[in-house]
């Protein structure tokens, strides 16, 4: 059947429904289309399920510790299923609201189904033709699983998988030492595993500054995870029950024999069955639809928003793409993507934040640099929880006075580095949070203090 919208939305995870909404609260009708689980990756593979399974191992962490704080708890034991119960429940609810908010939407055809481009402004889902002016494309990411020696003669989890997992692996080995693995590393040790990262780069996060790969190591190691970095030789084996990952074919132990493998190597964006061929469109060497500053793609009628335009890989820039499609679209507000300053967290205990430069992207800029710092040690309210592991760290354009990054790595760092990301938005000088009075006993109440003892960047 054929069918004429104003607008077609093709993905429903986060910047396809709230852009559904507004496009129709405007007396526009809209189709959208969504393949899979209603919103997307963060809701259903990613950030949800995996911040639920971060709160269980954090609880079972904490109950193991009984001892620093005065009381013994006995022996921890992880259910395994109830703790996949609970981030499933987490989850399946989030997708249901959004998928019920869709299809209550005055205005609004849901269409489930994969989408394909029959031409710009066809779109073919099943049986149906649908057709629109404008088309707004979320299709998002998925992990990457690019042949590796071996890996098709064993079965191996992704995020996907993993979340649902509801067994304790006895031996878990993570392939990837980034955002992705060093999570799910952490929490895996936690519920009782042996875990062993196997990353080809020399360190860990290589995006982040190096004393910060070094950190977050050197805080997984006492734990108990195993690292292999430098492995440049990965390849896979059965052995029995075992699967076998070779990671280095010139030196160390050749092989590591475990039970289970995770691929957290990357992300691909979904743009290779769109039938972008059909469109026009550009894409990058990734995949990745290339758009200007307010996410036109290069045929006009076309936007892309979220991971697939390689502008974020993030819920929140997702959502971002979504406010600037829409206050261009609707508000005649002009905004755009480079008006947004990089801000994450990679969601390890503690967690680590971090916003604008680097030191090492602070360095290159060629401006004078100060910075402050202070380990998470003389941060008051770190010592009465019993949490002190991390540092905190600002660094300010000498000259404009103006705050150029920060990182927190440390208990409260995910919240508390909003501070100083509002005043980067405010464009305010450092003095404005210097002379701020913070509430005690916070982790914020010493980014004031930080900014009173700033010192020129080595
Ligand atoms: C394990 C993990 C943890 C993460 N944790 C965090 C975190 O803590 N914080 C954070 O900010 N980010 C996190 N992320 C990243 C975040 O989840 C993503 O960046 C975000 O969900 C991307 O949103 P999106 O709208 O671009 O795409 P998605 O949410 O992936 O939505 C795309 C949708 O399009 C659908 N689709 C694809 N192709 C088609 C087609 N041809 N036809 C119809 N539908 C189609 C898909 O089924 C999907 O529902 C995490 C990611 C992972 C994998
Ligand atoms: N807390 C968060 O916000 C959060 C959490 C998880 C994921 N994410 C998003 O998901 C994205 C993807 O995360 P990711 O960790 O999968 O990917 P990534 O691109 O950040 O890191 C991939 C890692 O795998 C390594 N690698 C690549 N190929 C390899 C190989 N063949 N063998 C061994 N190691 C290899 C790389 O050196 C790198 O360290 C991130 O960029 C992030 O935006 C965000």
């Amino acid at each position: 059947m054929s069918a004429r919208f104003d607008a077609i939305v093709i993905g429903a995870g986060q910047a396809g429904p709230p852009l559904a909404e507004r496009m129709t609260k405007a007396g526009m009708k809209v189709a959208v289309i969504e393949r899979s689980r209603f919103g997307g990756t963060c809701v259903n593979t990613g950030c949800m399920p995996t911040k639920a399974l971060v709160a269980s191992a954090y609880a079972a962490h904490l109950a193991g510790r009984g001892a620093d704080f005065g009381f013994a708890a006995g022996e921890v034991r992880v259910d395994m299923k109830a703790v996949a119960a609970r981030a499933g429940a987490i989850s399946a609810r989030a997708s249901a609201g959004v998928e019920s908010w869709l299809r209550r939407m005055d205005n609004c055809v849901v269409y489930q189904g994969s989408a394909r481009f029959e031409s710009p402004g066809k779109v073919r889902v099943g049986a149906d033709l649908l057709e629109a002016d404008r088309i707004f494309i979320n299709v998002g990411a998925r992990a990457a699983t690019p042949h590796m020696p071996g890996i098709d003669q064993i079965s191996y989890l992704t995020n996907s998988s993993m979340v649902r997992l509801d067994v304790l692996p006895s031996h878990l080995a993570i392939i990837g030492g980034s955002y992705i693995g060093l999570e799910f590393a952490q929490i895996y040790r936690r519920f009782g595993a042996k875990v062993t990262v196997v990353e080809m780069a020399p360190r860990l996060v290589s995006r982040e500054d190096s004393d910060v790969s070094a950190a977050i190591k050197s805080m997984l190691e006492s734990e108990g995870v195993d690292f292999r970095v430098d492995a440049e030789c990965i390849r896979f084996a059965r052995r029995g029950e075992d699967i076998l990952v070779g990671v280095n074919c010139l030196a160390g132990e050749p092989e590591i024999a475990c039970s289970h493998v995770l691929l957290a190597i990357g992300r691909r964006p979904n743009t290779d069955d769109l039938g972008l061929d059909a469109t026009g469109v550009a894409m990058d060497a990734r995949g990745h639809i290339i758009v200007d500053d307010q996410l036109r793609a290069s045929v006009p009628g076309v936007w892309a928003l979220g991971e697939c335009n390689g502008r974020g890989a993030f819920t929140h820039t997702a959502y971002n793409d979504f406010e600037i499609v829409a206050a261009n679209l609707l508000d005649h507000d002009p905004r755009r993507v480079s008006e947004r300053i990089e801000a994450y967290a990679l969601y390890v205990d503690p967690p680590y934040a971090k916003i604008g430069m680097s030191v090492a992207a602070a360095k290159a800029s060629g401006r004078r640099v100060l910075v402050g710092e202070r380990p998470m040690t003389r941060v008051g309210r770190a010592v009465e929880k019993g949490e002190t592991t991390g540092f905190m760290r600002i660094l300010v354009d000498a000259d404009s006075r103006e705050i150029l990054g920060a990182a927190i790595f440390g208990t409260g760092g995910d919240e508390a580095i909003h501070c100083v990301l509002d005043l980067m938005y405010a464009k305010a000088p450092y003095s404005t949070l210097q002379r701020a009075v913070h509430i005690h006993p916070t982790v914020s109440e010493l980014l004031p203090t930080l900014l009173g003892e700033l010192k020129p960047l080595a």
